[in-house]
């Protein structure tokens, strides 16, 4: 049931539909009944000539009994249907109400496709639980008891046996077939997302695997993995049409003892002879929707498997619950790390150890040191998106832990090493950063960064697959100019550009955050001259901070042997 717990609570919301599917299913089933037995009367009585008024109230019964279960039908269908789809964009809300804060710890664990599969596939796969698996076995068991009392008026012994037989057919069928169910939906859920996973590697990569021409073997694996979920999800079709096909056969099977039985009864005088037709009409509309409860365990345990399957992505994540404070806009922000360690998951060695370091309002900051020493990491701290192990930052007083992360980004602007493009125009991409940039912005945006030969309209490919990596950089670099904020970080974010224009492009930055605080990390240790503070890291520790001057007067330091060392290589 624990597993149910995130498709339940969702469906209780909607009680009015539930209680409407309910009631209109009820009307629906018994008016059917009714109909069916009135019409097997009618056909006995008129055997035997009644007067005309006896048959024309039984066809006219017949007839609104006929209209009234298509009525009844069509509500039935209607609530159940708008209840479902109601379920499941409550459940699509919460998914994303939960994930949404985790977002970059979750992507971190799981592939996308992974992802994508649950998000989509799991939370569709939900829909079935009210439609297949809650109401009907309710709406049959109530339409089943006032059916029954009815026919214990006429015959105790046919009311028995239809009990026996919907006993069979709500307990015993769906308890079998739950047992060999249980296996092959979860393996099945976890392929679904396994092809998922593997399709979306295959796109991404595509460009890679057909330069190392991988593409074909790649190919193959798909397919053959494609073939291997389709004859599952074949072999599984076919287990459920063979199990409708056994509830119906025994449903038959049933109305066919009922008819004997009564048959018997009316032998021995102990039923009249027009309640014969009535019975085994009854008994055949009766068990009319029992196929439903073939496929029932297949929905229970499909329901299980995806609702698990997304609880899972968020239940060992701690929520930031604990985000209580708001970082006031407009006031100038500290930085204060506090001997911060970090360690991403399932990783042996710390990306950062006992780092700290203060960045004060307005100052100018460079992160410098070799690559995988642990310089973007400590910006994704910043960005609260690391996994921090020991220590604290602290933001103005507070810690970084407590802050809602969305007070803090609406004043920080952010060029990281990869920078997302969408597919649509320059224009669009632009505006990503600020709703209200206007075209003239947004030009001028573009020229600061000598991107001014792209028009607004230009398109944009996914992931900007059209645009050079010193165009992407440079757009990265535009979108920042549009938008107000008093912390920028940039994480090498020229490394793409020629000498000359790198030295353009960080004069229109410099020109920009004149009172803002930017923190950058550098590969390239030129114009370093004039920043408040530089800070050297290897092997994931701040191994030296200070002034460029500082840093170069300390002959055995470490940033001064890599600028020695960078400075040699320039020269030749
Ligand atoms: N998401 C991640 N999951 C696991 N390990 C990571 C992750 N990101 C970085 N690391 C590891 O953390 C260490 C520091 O990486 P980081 O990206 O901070 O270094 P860097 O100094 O910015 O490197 P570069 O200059 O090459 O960009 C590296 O050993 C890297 O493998």
């Amino acid at each position: 049931m624990k597993d149910l717990s995130l498709v339940m609570k969702m469906m209780l919301k909607e009680k009015k539909d539930i209680f409407l599917s309910i009631f209109f299913g009820f009307l629906a089933g018994i008016t059917a009944v009714s109909l069916f037995a009135a019409s097997g009367y009618l056909i006995s009585q008129a055997a035997f000539a009644p007067p005309i008024y006896t048959l024309m109230v039984l066809v006219a019964s017949v007839k609104l009994l006929g209209i009234s279960s298509a009525v009844s039908r069509y509500g039935e269908r209607y609530f159940s249907h708008r209840g479902t789809f109601t379920i499941l964009k409550n459940i699509r809300l919460k998914v994303y109400d939960r994930i949404e804060p985790l977002a970059n710890r979750i992507l971190q664990k799981y592939r996308s496709g992974d992802i994508l599969a649950r998000v989509v596939g799991d939370v569709e796969s939900l829909q079935h639980f009210f439609l297949r698996v809650f109401y009907p076995p309710v709406v049959l068991a109530v339409v089943f008891i006032a059916t029954v009392f009815f026919t214990m008026y006429l015959s105790v012994g046919v009311a028995l046996t239809m009990i026996a037989g919907m006993a069979v057919v709500l307990l015993v069928f769906p308890s079998v077939f739950y047992l060999f169910q249980r296996k092959t939906a979860a393996s099945m859920r976890e392929r679904r997302g396994a092809l998922s996973s593997a399709f979306t590697d295959y796109l991404y990569g595509f460009r890679e695997l057909t330069i190392f021409q991988q593409a074909e073997t790649k190919k193959q694996q798909l397919d053959q993995d494609m073939h291997h979920y389709e004859a599952m999800k074949a072999k599984e079709n076919r287990q459920l049409a063979m199990r409708e096909a056994m509830v119906i056969f025994f449903s038959f099977l049933v109305a066919v003892i009922v008819l004997v039985q009564a048959g018997f009864y009316v032998a021995e005088g102990n039923l009249a002879g027009t309640l014969l037709a009535v019975m085994f009409m009854i008994a055949i509309t009766v068990f009319e929707d029992t196929p439903s409860m073939a496929v029932l365990p297949a929905h229970l345990e499909e329901s299980k498997a995806s609702s698990k399957r997304l609880i899972e992505v968020w239940d060992n994540e701690t929520p930031s619950d604990t985000a209580e404070h708001e970082l006031e806009a407009d006031v100038p922000i500290q930085f204060d790390f506090k001997d911060v360690s970090i360690q991403y998951p399932n990783e042996k060695k710390a990306a950062v150890q006992h780092a700290s370091f203060q960045i004060h309002p307005g100052e100018n900051i460079a992160i410098v040191g070799p690559s995988g020493s642990g310089k973007s990491t400590l910006m994704q701290a910043m960005l609260t998106f690391a996994p921090i192990q020991s220590g604290q930052i602290d933001v103005n007083g507070k810690a970084l832990s407590t802050l809602v992360p969305d007070s803090l980004w609406r004043q920080m602007n952010v060029s990281l090493q990869h920078n997302h493009f969408f597919y649509g125009s320059m224009y669009e991409n632009l505006r990503f950063a600020n709703n209200e940039a206007g075209e003239k912005a947004c030009r001028e945006a573009l020229k600061k960064i000598q991107l001014s030969h792209f028009s607004l309209e230009d398109q944009v490919l996914e992931k900007g697959s059209n645009l050079s990596g010193g165009e992407k950089q440079r757009l990265a670099l535009a979108r920042l100019f549009l938008r107000d904020a008093s912390v920028w970080l940039l994480d090498e974010p020229t490394s793409s550009l020629d000498a000359i224009t790198e030295q353009d492009i960080m004069d229109e930055i410099e020109k920009a955050t004149k009172y803002q605080t930017v923190v950058t990390i550098r590969h390239r240790l030129t114009g370093l001259e004039n920043m408040d503070k530089i800070i050297v890291m290897n092997h994931g520790e701040i191994v030296e901070q200070g002034t460029y001057r500082e840093l170069m007067k300390n002959e055995k330091g470490y940033f001064k042997a890599m600028k020695e060392l960078e400075n040699q290589q320039l020269a030749f």
